[in-house]
């Protein structure tokens, strides 16, 4: 597809849209036995992948968007065709009203991507010098290099960081100095796989607050993989979910609960060791007079449950929980399965 069609396709507020996307693998089939070896030889056994079938999606520019699955569901696979490190096999993909295959090189200037399991720093040299690296292959000019170096400086704590080899990092400060690295150009998207992978909480709460600042104040678009749901949520404002190379679910973490037939946790606080019996609801812990319950709104709606409650003479206090999304994202997966 031309440039121009590619414009007339995709609208431009448009940040990423994917157009019947398809991407196919072959892995070839190894036996290492005796007779395998030989029969390998004579007539290889191969096996095609779709990683992805028939893909269509579209994000708009500003938006924040969790992209989830199992294992093995087509995620990292989506982020290399977004980047241009792979070719679809059929379908067509546009990021910022580009092709990332043919236009890598320019779109390249607008993106940026983070590999939570790579690095992109120069093992064998101090952190800074990776940075000087990048400003002069990139060609950022020495002012916006300057601002962005000091902002991240700042927002990431990386200054103690910069003299430092990279092979003597921990994994979270290697994270930090490789988001900050892969930001030193002011990308317009970035793609981040697994970003949070191994951190410690304090490493996750300021990676997931510098990406939200950034999201927010300089409405930077924001696609990020995850298996913490936790983290998801509380990033995203929107989740995409793929299963066997095929969207599943798009919308919000609340949608998704609600597929779930909407289970919500009901901790019930009583007095003199009374524990309530509430119908159609499974109870989860009680200790000290403090009873977790799981019960489905679709099935027993709020008025009633709070109608429930109110019958019971020990209980001082109730509170109504959301089901954590962990909970809700599995249950997902196994019906899948
Ligand atoms: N280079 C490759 N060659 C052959 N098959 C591949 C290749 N990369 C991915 N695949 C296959 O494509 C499918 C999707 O893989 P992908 O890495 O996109 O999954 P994922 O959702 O990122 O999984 P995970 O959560 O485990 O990282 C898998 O079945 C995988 O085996």
């Amino acid at each position: 597809m031309s440039e121009k069609a590619l414009t007339d396709t995709f609208p431009t507020a448009s940040a990423v849209s994917l157009f019947n996307v398809t991407k196919n693998f072959t892995q070839w089939q190894r036996d290492n036995s005796g007779k395998g070896i030989l029969r390998n030889l004579i007539k290889p056994e191969k096996k095609v992948i779709a990683a992805l079938s028939d893909v269509a999606f579209d994000i708009g520019k500003g938006e924040f968007v969790a992209y989830a699955g199992p294992n093995g569901a087509g995620k990292s696979t989506t982020m290399k065709l977004l980047s241009g490190m792979l070719l679809p096999t059929s379908g067509e993909i546009s990021v910022l009203s580009m092709s990332p295959q043919k236009q890598r090189r320019e779109l390249m200037s607008k993106l940026g991507v983070l590999f939570g399991n790579r690095t992109e720093l120069w093992w064998d040299h101090p952190v800074i010098q990776s940075f000087e690296w990048k400003k002069v292959v990139w060609n950022i000019p020495e002012p916006l290099y300057r601002k962005n170096l000091a902002m991240m400086t700042e927002l990431l704590d990386i200054g103690g960081l910069l003299k430092t080899f990279a092979r003597e990092l921990s994994l979270g400060q290697r994270m930090r100095a490789d988001l900050a690295m892969m930001l030193l150009h002011s990308p317009e998207i970035i793609l981040l796989d697994e970003p949070t992978l191994g951190l410690d909480v304090v490493a996750k709460r300021q990676m997931i607050d510098f990406l939200k600042k950034i999201n927010r104040e300089d409405g930077v678009t924001i696609i990020v993989t995850s298996h913490d749901m936790d983290d998801l949520e509380e990033m995203a404002q929107r989740i995409l979910m793929i299963a066997d190379g095929k969207i599943a679910y798009d919308g919000d973490f609340d949608g998704l609960r609600k597929i779930t037939g909407n289970l919500t946790r009901v901790v019930v606080t009583t007095e003199n060791g009374f524990r309530p019996a509430l119908q159609n609801a499974a109870l989860l812990s009680s200790e000290n007079g403090v009873h977790e319950f799981e019960i489905d709104l679709a099935q027993t709606p709020i008025k009633t449950l709070m109608r429930l409650l109110s019958e019971f003479d020990g209980v001082c206090d109730v509170e109504i929980k959301k089901a954590p999304i962990e909970q809700v994202i599995a249950s997902v997966y196994s019906s899948w399965k």
